[in-house]
């Protein structure tokens, strides 16, 4: 309903609202106040302090469940009273020129802060209520003016429903250095198939992948450093490669780096028809595996010289769809779907890496388990890669700067919570995958080992 008086809303009005607005805020005194009265203040002090203690306890005790279900929470209501409590919010939108002015009372309208969203401790989102007449417009042009009064790295803005905005605000860059190449280990013993280390994520926990059971789609522009991924996972699993208990199957139409990875592959193919009777193999051997599987009763394999794990890698997979001469692109769609569908009991996974998600690429995205979005051109491609909303809730893999001190810098989706993660890969060199053919081969003995 539109407003015809030219009175304010009362004062005492206007603080009730704001009260149902923040029932936290009357709550949690509320209830600090009835036990004081009801139990004694020495109680009531003795529970608030086991509740702190409880708390340090869990953060020292696990770091990991911690991090991952109360600091976001903990974050976003801190952030949320030091950063944007009422005068400090109002100010730096006026400072922007993004309140108005209401026609008849002369009251100034402020665009109202509706939650504040702290999932990295790099990242906040602020879900913003638009003053009527605004449009996400306003916002995205006062974007640079927002970044500094937000004292912030980058802003960015999205539209969540009508007359509702998000405002993303990366604070912070927890990579600003490269990290090593993994060691690799010496004996087959010491590799766990599911669980590979590959690099670090922004609480600085090892960032880690399993290729068995799993299957993992990359994507980044070109120079955003996919191929560490791999090569990371290779080197990770390299005594199984040279024992034979690790096959790899490469469609590499770039012919660039996996190149060097020729002489330790399975197989080996680059133009495109080669690449779809390669991946017709590999669904082939599936399927032979599938076979053996159901005469031994078994649901899925154990890695051994006779069901080794196959890793296929597919590189330029949006090339290989798109491009690719009409029939042969629908023959590795189909066979891709297969692999996607039923590779993971028979040990018959994919590495995919895309530059550009597009249209074509992401019918097939739906099949792979993990996905990771390094820095890339456009803000569509981060959902388009990670999965509607993911950008919205802070992977800014769009905004990622296009410079090489970036490269392997990108956002994961943690399956449980469904929040992005920033993380980084471990960077192989040319020499490290070198190293790592050598030593497949037989060629030389192990420079460290884990
Ligand atoms: N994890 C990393 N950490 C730091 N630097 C990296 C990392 N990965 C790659 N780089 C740097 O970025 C450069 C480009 O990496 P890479 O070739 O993997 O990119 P790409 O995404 O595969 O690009 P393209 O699609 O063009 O092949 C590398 O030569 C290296 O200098």
């Amino acid at each position: 309903m539109s407003r015809t008086s030219t009175r304010r809303r009362g004062r005492e009005f206007q603080a009730a609202l704001w009260l149902a607005r923040h029932p936290g805020s009357v709550l949690a005194p509320g209830a600090v106040t009835a036990s004081g009265m009801e139990l004694g203040w020495s109680t009531t002090g003795g529970i608030t302090g086991a509740a702190a203690l409880g708390l340090a306890g869990w953060y020292r005790a696990h770091p990991d469940t911690f991090d991952r279900y109360a600091a976001p929470h903990l974050r976003a209501w801190r952030r949320r009273w030091v950063r944007y409590v009422g005068p400090r919010w109002r100010d730096i939108v006026r400072a922007c020129e993004l309140s108005s002015t209401h026609r008849k009372t002369g009251e100034e309208l402020f665009p109202r802060l509706l939650r504040v969203r702290s999932a990295s401790p790099h990242v906040e989102t602020l879900f913003v209520k638009l003053v009527k007449g605004q449009h996400l417009r306003h916002f995205e042009a006062k974007l640079p003016e927002l970044t500094e009064a937000l004292k912030a790295q980058r802003v960015a803005v999205e539209r969540v429903k009508p007359m509702v905005i998000a405002l993303i605000v990366q604070r912070s860059e927890p990579f600003t250095e490269v990290i090593d190449a993994p060691e690799m280990p010496e004996t087959v013993d010491a590799v766990d198939f599911t669980d590979i280390y590959v690099g670090e994520d922004e609480y600085g926990n090892e960032f880690r992948l399993g290729p068995l059971g799993q299957h993992v789609f990359i994507a980044g522009a070109t120079g955003a450093g996919k191929n560490s991924i791999p090569a990371s996972l290779l080197r990770g699993m390299a005594p199984a490669l040279r024992d034979g208990l690790v096959r790899l199957w490469i469609c590499d139409p770039k012919q660039m780096e996996f190149a060097a990875l020729a002489p330790v592959a399975h197989r080996y193919a680059t133009a495109t028809e080669d690449c779809a009777e390669l991946v017709g193999e590999y669904v082939a051997d599936m399927q032979a595996t599938q076979r053996e599987l159901s005469a031994q009763g078994q649901r899925k394999i154990t890695v051994c010289r006779e069901t080794p794990l196959n890793v296929l890698i597919a590189d330029e997979m949006g090339a290989l769809l798109a491009y690719g001469d009409g029939a042969s692109a629908r023959e590795l769609r189909k066979s891709l779907a297969l692999v996607g569908s039923q590779g993971r009991a028979t040990g018959h996974s994919m590495l995919g890496l895309v530059q550009e998600p597009t249209k074509d690429t992401v019918p097939v995205r739906e099949l792979f388990t993990v996905r990771v979005c390094l820095r890339v051109t456009s803000a569509s491609h981060v959902d388009m890669t990670l999965g509607e909303g993911a950008r919205l809730r802070g992977a800014l893999a769009d905004e990622i700067p296009n410079v090489p001190e970036t490269a392997g810098i990108g956002y994961v989706v943690r399956q449980r919570t469904r929040t992005p993660l920033r993380v980084r890969s471990a960077y192989v060199s040319d020499t490290e995958i070198t190293e790592l053919v050598d030593f497949v081969r037989g060629t030389t003995r192990l420079r460290a080992v884990s």
